[in-house]
């Protein structure tokens, strides 16, 4: 059983508004949406763009409904920028996560990711790191880590995600491999290492001492395929249905919580499901997931 003292779950704001499609839920409110994650049983919530910016606000909305914020998304340029430009935004990011009460920050390098590009097939031309790249991002995520830990008590955690210099198992290993366990961990996505055709439960067994945050998003085998086949964006892709639920698609949790449970993981569960709200009530899909939370884990 995963410790209930220990393991919290959240949800992701995503699936009631997408900040990257903002006409996806465009209708729905702050209020709804932070009203709809406590009515189906979630503690966590991520950040959405149309949360209030000031700390104090955003508590008390939250407080009302039992919910606080357990991290929230920071995109860095370390290898096309110089590292001061990415700090200075990075350090008023982690003031605010900090502010709120947050343990972590998710880190995605975005520096040539196709994830926003309307026209990019996701599955192509996504940018290699060369040998001085790499070293660029790696030293840079140590310097930000040990910023965040050392004056914010926040732990710097990194995400891996399609279309980005850090999408498959191998680019995640030689991440991690090149990072200081100190200062840089591991959000792990299960719905990102499934859709590039990694295998989530190897990817949880081998960095699982170093995950610190989890995001459990599920893909449509059959959407994804599409995705692949008709060289469709990632966006496309999320406009089509590639991502659901925890329980809709493909992805084996049961394994994924077994290690977890084993390792006695601490930290946020936080389900992820970008989809149109138009063809997936986020109320009626965050109830859902909760339910396999409670079946599967005991949580
Ligand atoms: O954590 C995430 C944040 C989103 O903005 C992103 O595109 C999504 O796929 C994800 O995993
Ligand atoms: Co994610």
């Amino acid at each position: 059983m995963l410790n209930k003292e220990k393991v919290k779950l959240g949800i992701a704001p995503i699936a009631w508004t997408n900040d990257d499609l903002p006409d996806l839920g465009k209708e729905n409110t702050f209020e709804q949406c932070v009203s709809e994650m406590a009515l189906a049983g979630f503690t966590g919530s991520e950040v959405g763009n149309k949360y209030p910016k000031d700390p104090e606000v955003l508590k008390k909305a939250l407080e009302l409904r039992g919910v606080e914020i357990c991290n929230a998304w920071f995109s860095t340029f370390l290898i096309s920028k110089p590292y001061e430009e990415t700090e200075a935004e990075f350090e008023k990011h982690v003031a605010f996560l900090a502010a709120m009460g947050a343990k972590v920050v998710g880190v995605s390098e975005q520096s040539y990711s196709t994830q926003g590009i309307q026209d990019q097939p996701v599955f192509e031309g996504k940018h290699e790191m060369d040998d001085r790249e790499w070293d660029l991002l790696c030293t840079g995520l140590n310097r930000l880590g040990k910023l965040s830990k050392e004056k914010y008590g926040v732990a710097l955690t990194f995400h891996h995600h399609m279309g980005t210099v850090v999408q498959s198992a191998a680019e995640t290993d030689r991440m991690m491999e090149h990072t200081d366990p100190e200062y840089v961990s591991l959000l792990f996505d299960s719905g990102h290492f499934a859709y590039c055709g990694e295998n989530p439960v190897e990817m949880v067994t081998k960095h699982i001492k170093r995950i610190k945050h989890v995001h459990l998003k599920d893909i449509r085998p059959e959407v994804v395929k599409k995705v692949r086949e008709e060289k469709m964006s990632f966006l496309a892709g999320v406009r089509a249905g590639a991502f659901t639920i925890p329980g809709d698609g493909c992805v084996e949790f049961e394994p994924i919580f077994k290690v977890l449970e084993d390792a006695a993981y601490e930290g946020y569960m936080v389900v992820e499901a970008e989809q149109d709200p138009a063809k997936a009530n986020p109320l009626e899909y965050a109830i859902r997931a909760r339910k396999f939370i409670a079946e599967k884990t005991g949580l």
